[in-house]
């Protein structure tokens, strides 16, 4: 009741916002409505750039896409806004301690410990790696439908395929799908990686819950509270965790024993990453040294981290293609002008492939409208540019009181007019120059060239190099052989989770007409 009462007023009740829609779940049906658009439009476009919404039981959540608050959050006061305790649950629940399941100093340890695996030098080994997937692909998925001329393909699936491969192949070492001509995906563990995540956004619900179970004393405990909870999506999730991290278990079993006996050497053979972590945890010690539980909970966290939103990636790289056919032109002119297979330094610097890139994961973020963090205590957020309050006082800064959700708008920061300008909603690979693009970049802290794609700050995308390098050697691969046009007219991008996805009917697909040129 007391909770109830503070929640008729709140100090946020002057940040302007949407009218509450419902009394029970206030905006929460229109925000996280698959095709809510509309209602994102408005967010992005009416209030400001820090907007009120209204949550669960008449909470109040700042939906945040201004660049000094935003760098306030991501990266100055980082320690007052973690991640969601919930989604920290969960991921603990399901994995166990790893790079996505804890705050503070662990996740610093973690993170410390995964850098090098993602640095520029590692990453230039793995380039081979991602050509040779794109190739298998290409050869195996694309070429066979298209062989007797154009034909309508699906590349939707295709590409998830390939980004479940690409991740296999240079995450763990591992293949999930030998990509042969006419022949589907089998693999277990790959079924289990894809459904994991949508099973476990079915529990949204139960999330004010989990800390209960998470935090129960001993795992046969916590694992009969799981049994008893009648709900079969927990179920479900529990055999999918189980079968996912006991094959971790083993690749990470396996694959010690064979470096220790020196049967497997990461210099000459494995240049995955999970072989790095584990042999540069053979010499790491104290703090620095990772247990087998959080080895395996570091391979099942990558694996999950990079599959659907690189896939995500791929479709609307494709989609756009198809959309603009001169600057599929201009794409493949300068991929055909380069040697067919590039080295690290070499695939970077392409200018165009970089420009087109980067515009397409400004303009269409995989992830939108954004992600989550949650204040750890009261606190006051900066404004690059003062907001009138509903009372029409002008703010400067915000107070927001302890466990405010914020909402990172990544959505909307990248396409904040008053940072890329007029044409901020315009696809203009064209802005882009040398990397850098025409915007304001005070107070901007994307680690993407200002864009807010990957985040900023302690908890951004580790992976970002990694996956810019699968996404453009695919490109390299993809539009040297073949043309793709006439996208679907029908194909609607819908939310799943917090990831984007190409629809018809509701059913994830990517309809494009594909065209061998030569192979
Ligand atoms: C286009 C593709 C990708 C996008 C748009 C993307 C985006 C993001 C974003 C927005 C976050 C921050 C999440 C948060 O604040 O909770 C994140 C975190 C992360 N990403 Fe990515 N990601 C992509 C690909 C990848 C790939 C390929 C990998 C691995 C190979 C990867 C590994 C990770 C990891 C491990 C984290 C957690 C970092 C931490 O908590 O310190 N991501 N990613």
């Amino acid at each position: 009741l007391r909770t109830l009462l503070r929640r008729l007023s709140s100090a946020l009740d002057n940040i302007p916002g949407p009218p509450r829609k419902s009394l029970l779940i206030g905006n929460l049906a229109q925000y996280h409505d698959p095709d809510g658009w509309e209602f994102q439009k408005e967010l992005e476009e009416t209030y400001g750039q820090v907007v009120k919404l209204h949550g669960l039981f008449g909470a109040r959540e700042l939906y945040v896409f201004d660049p000094a608050a935003l760098q306030s959050i991501l990266v100055k006061d980082q320690d007052l806004y973690e991640e969601m305790p919930e989604i920290i649950s969960l991921t603990k629940m399901m994995f166990g301690p790893g790079i996505f399941s804890t705050t503070g100093d662990d996740h610093r340890k973690f993170r410390k410990i995964m850098q090098p695996a993602f640095s520029t030098n590692n990453l230039r080994e793995l380039v081979p790696k991602f050509y040779e997937v794109a190739e298998r692909a290409r050869d195996g998925l694309v070429a066979p439908g298209a062989a007797d001329g154009p034909r309508m393909l699906d590349l939707n699936h295709i590409f998830c395929r390939i980004s479940l491969e690409f991740i296999g192949r240079t995450g763990i070492g591992y293949s999930f799908d030998p990509m042969l001509p006419g022949q589907e995906q089998t693999n277990q563990y790959a079924h289990a990686v894809r459904e994991i995540l949508p099973t476990a956004s079915r529990l949204s619900l139960l999330m004010p819950l989990l800390p209960l179970i998470v935090d129960a004393p001993f795992p046969s405990l916590r694992r009969a509270m799981i049994n008893v909870v009648p709900l079969p999506a927990l179920r479900t999730l529990r055999n999918l965790v189980d079968f996912v991290v006991g094959k971790a278990q083993k690749l990470v079993s396996d694959r010690k024993a064979a470096i220790s006996s020196g049967e497997l050497s990461v210099e000459d053979d494995a240049k995955d990453i999970m072989s790095l972590l584990i042999k540069n945890n053979l010499s790491a010690d104290g703090a620095m040294h990772l247990t087998d539980d959080e080895l395996v909970a570091s391979t099942s966290m990558i694996i999950s981290a990079a599959t659907d939103t690189t896939s995500s990636a791929l479709n609307r790289m494709f989609h756009i293609a198809a959309q603009y056919p001169e600057m599929q032109e201009k794409l493949r002119a300068e991929i055909l002008a380069a040697p067919e297979h590039l080295d690290h330094d070499a695939l970077v610097a392409l200018p165009y492939l970089d420009a087109f890139v980067r515009e397409v994961l400004r303009l269409f973020p995989p992830i939108a409208p954004g992600m989550f963090r949650k204040t750890c205590e009261d606190t006051v957020l900066p404004l690059s540019a003062p907001i009138v309050g509903v009372d029409g006082t002008p703010m400067n800064t915000i107070s927001v009181p302890k466990g405010t959700l914020i909402h990172i708008a990544i959505a909307a920061a990248n396409h904040n007019k008053q940072v890329w300008g007029a044409d901020a909603l315009e696809f203009k690979p064209e802005r882009w120059t040398g990397g850098k693009a025409d915007c304001v970049t005070t107070n901007m802290c994307g680690i993407y060239g200002n864009s807010m794609t990957f985040i900023g700050g302690g908890r951004s995308c580790i992976g970002f190099k990694f996956s810019l390098l699968e996404i453009k050697a695919l490109l390299c691969v993809f539009l040297r052989a073949f043309k793709f046009s006439t996208p679907d007219p029908r194909i609607k991008w819908r939310r799943a989770g917090v990831i984007q996805i190409p629809n018809i009917d509701k059913q994830s697909q990517l309809p494009i007409l594909v065209e061998r040129l030569k192979i």
